[in-house]
């Protein structure tokens, strides 16, 4: 396929036997990388910025100026098939030294590079999805099994899902307790199916899956959603925590349980800054109210806030909050809905993180709940616990003004009126370091002292002095002490992350601390793809090179026994969220064997496919929507402080190479740890000018902070 360029003049076979012509910038880059180990560090597109090419000699030669080049390669599009897969392979192999070598992947020589590039795992198999069920099988663990079954008809938009069905499903109903019936262990299975489908509000009518109601109910079925509430088991420490709340804790409590037994509407607010115990008083009262039989819905406006508390599901896909939310949505909820039913049912409804939820959501339930029980009181009468702290991160309104950030939260609802609300101040996370909880709420308040503009003085013995890039050496050894002795161990990973404002941040310092990190490394290669895009405008570097947040990186680079962090919902109702931080357990090629660490799944072993994951409009500002298959995983060892959020981290690192930039950034950095002794904090540009000490910014909308009561 080599092109060589010729005048009319010229004859054919002097062409042939010139060898200048059977010498292209490809080939002489095979040579290079032959003789020269200089030539072996780079990618071919990198080549042309370290090495010139001699035209008329038709070779390379090392570069000697310092101008800045870039290298690009002709674009390529899929349809001219192996010209294709040699590009790509190009732009992931360095050092090849023949076609033959490129071709040659783990020293086996495939004959085609399309077969080469699927064994580098850069293209994406025919059958994934058959792949990915296989390797899942070989572990037998059914109820993963089952989770896994569903986030790939969720996310992965399998054809033939009965034919799926015929091959996995024997695999996937192993534990259920054996009976005589034949069929009912396959209700079963449909069920459990079906309830998970529900979260995404999706039934298994809606795939080529038999119907429930063509296996006969033989014994009483576990089926619908008020049967799924009330099996929630109450876990006894749980019950335990009543006896230990502290006095603002058990007042809250006490009047709660009162409006319960009293069956009185009320709307509660709890106010407690981070740390205070919500999540300890939430999940008291949610097995004080299931222990009595009643029905106690726990949402929260994260997913990761929501697996906090047993049962727990992000209030959106409890309530069918359609997105986006307006003014005047409702939920799609009707009276003969299963949830419907449901909240016909409930006693008690609580939603965590309503400080972060946008108003219009919260009263987009108000009216269904009134619309519902045909009741013009707050929430139709129900009692609703609402929960949160105005310290931390407010609602996000995509590229909004802060008047419109304010105007988004709960407390500019006519709502508000209705609020009986309590406060918690006492620190319970930081309760054995009280200077230090004290400065949290400082801090949080907006009223630890500014020393010239919004620049906040902080605590020697947290600080590392900045002295260069070294430094962050440091701060990754505070946080991660002998991290080869203790990689394995679970406490200790679990208890200890670095956190930072941006994503790109982030990347660094995972990086850096996976060096440290004991094992072999593995790669997984995004397939890329840009959503209609029939003439190949956009170039596969280009997609790979696209990094935001909410994706998973192209080069994701892992060990196992590394922590990671889900991005996406993927199983909400069994704790697979996006935050849940999860440990590396096993790999195959296709399936990740991860066991989760955050909420009240932890311990349980998950099964990660790969999935098409989009960019959303808000993530990045690129003119088509990038399509990257790859597994919902980033490595965890650093955290966005956003991410961090709702999250103790008893030994924290802080690491800020430019300071905050929004409300209440600082003080859900400083307050996810325990004490002064266990809290490191690194910052680049500390320093003030005739100050001595280490400073950064504190950003607080003190409007926000003075809900009227
Ligand atoms: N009364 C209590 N007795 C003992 N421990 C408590 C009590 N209340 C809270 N804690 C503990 O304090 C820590 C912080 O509590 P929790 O996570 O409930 O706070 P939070 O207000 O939800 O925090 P955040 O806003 O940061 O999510 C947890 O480890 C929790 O177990």
């Amino acid at each position: 396929m080599h092109e060589v360029i010729f005048s009319e003049q010229q004859s054919i076979p002097d062409l042939l036997t010139d060898q200048t012509n059977s010498r292209t910038m490809l080939t002489e880059f095979f040579e290079m990388n032959k003789v020269d180990p200089n030539a072996n560090l780079y990618f071919y597109h990198e080549f042309p910025e370290h090495y010139t090419w001699d035209e008329k000699n038709n070779h390379w030669r090392q570069r000697k100026g310092h101008y800045k080049v870039i290298g690009r390669l002709t674009s390529v599009s899929p349809y001219e098939g192996e010209r294709f897969y040699v590009r790509v392979l190009l732009l992931h192999r360095k050092g090849p030294t023949s076609f033959d070598d490129l071709k040659t992947v783990h020293s086996v020589r495939y004959n085609t590079f399309k077969e080469a590039a699927e064994h580098m795992g850069l293209l994406q198999k025919d059958n994934l999805i058959q792949q990915t069920l296989r390797e899942a099988c070989l572990i037998r663990m059914p109820a993963a099994l089952r989770q896994l079954f569903v986030i790939i008809l969720i996310y992965c938009n399998p054809v033939e899902v009965r034919t799926l069905w015929n091959e996995f499903h024997p695999y996937m109903l192993e534990d259920y307790p054996s009976t005589s019936s034949l069929t009912m262990p396959v209700r079963l299975l449909l069920n459990d199916l079906e309830l998970s489908l529900n979260d995404f509000h999706q039934t298994i009518s809606n795939f080529d899956l038999p119907a429930i109601s063509d296996f006969p109910n033989e014994e009483p079925v576990v089926s619908h959603f008020v049967v799924d509430e009330r099996s929630i088991p109450v876990p006894p420490e749980d019950l335990e925590a009543i006896e230990k709340l502290n006095n603002e804790q058990k007042h809250a409590f006490d009047m709660i349980m009162d409006a319960v037994h009293h069956k009185t509407s009320s709307v509660f607010f709890i106010d407690g800054p981070a740390g205070t115990g919500k999540t300890f008083l939430y999940r008291s009262l949610l097995a004080a109210i299931r222990h009595e039989g009643h029905i106690a819905l726990a949402t929260a406006t994260s997913g990761i806030a929501s697996i906090m508390m047993p049962g727990g599901r992000t209030a959106h896909s409890r309530f069918k909050i359609p997105i986006p939310t307006l003014p005047t949505s409702t939920c799609r909820i009707s009276k003969q809905s299963d949830e419907g039913i449901l909240l016909h049912e409930t006693t008690l409804i609580i939603w965590d993180e309503a400080t972060m939820a946008h108003r219009y959501t919260i009263e987009a339930l108000d009216k269904t709940l009134r619309d519902l029980f045909h009741n013009d009181q707050p929430f139709g009468g129900k009692i609703v616990v609402l929960g949160g702290d105005f310290r931390q991160v407010l609602p996000v309104v995509p590229r909004g003004t802060r008047s419109q950030a304010i105007d988004a939260c709960i407390t500019y609802s006519s709502l508000w009126d209705h609020v009986k609300l309590f406060h918690l101040t006492q620190n319970m996370r930081a309760r054995t370091d009280s200077l230090y909880s004290d400065m949290l709420m400082r801090i949080g308040n907006g009223s630890e002292p500014y020393v010239v503009d919004d620049l906040i003085r902080m605590p020697d013995e947290i600080v590392i002095p900045w002295e260069g890039e070294q430094s962050i050496l440091q701060l990754i050894n505070a946080v991660f002490p002998k991290m080869s002795d203790n990689a394995y161990d679970r406490n200790y990973i679990m208890e200890r992350a670095i956190i930072t404002p941006k994503n790109n941040y982030v990347d660094q310092l995972n990086h850096q601390v996976l060096q440290l990190f004991p094992g072999n490394e593995i790669i997984f290669h995004s397939f890329d793809s840009a959503e209609n895009d029939p003439r190949n405008l956009y170039q596969l570097e280009l997609l790979n090179s696209i990094s935001t947040s909410q994706l998973p990186p192209h080069k994701l680079t892992v060990k196992i026994g590394c922590p990671m962090i889900v991005l996406r919902n993927l199983d909400p109702k069994n704790g697979v969220c996006n935050g849940t931080r999860v440990l590396l357990r096993g790999i195959y090629q296709n399936v990740m064997h991860a066991e989760i660490i955050t909420g009240s799944f932890s311990g349980r072993p998950v099964f990660l496919p790969r999935i098409p994951l989009k960019t959303g409009q808000q993530d990045i500002k690129i003119p088509f929507v990038l399509i990257r298959n790859q597994f919902p995983v980033r490595l965890s060892f650093a955290l966005t402080i956003n991410k961090s959020q709702g999250q103790t981290i008893p030994n924290v690192g802080i690491y800020l190479p430019s300071h905050v930039f929004s409300h209440g950034q600082l003080y859900v950095a400083l307050s996810r740890g325990i004490s002064r002794h266990n809290t490191k904090i690194l910052i680049k540009n500390g320093s003030v000018n005739g100050f001595s000490g280490v400073h950064t910014r504190n950003v607080v909308f003190h409007e926000v902070l003075q809900p009227h009561e």
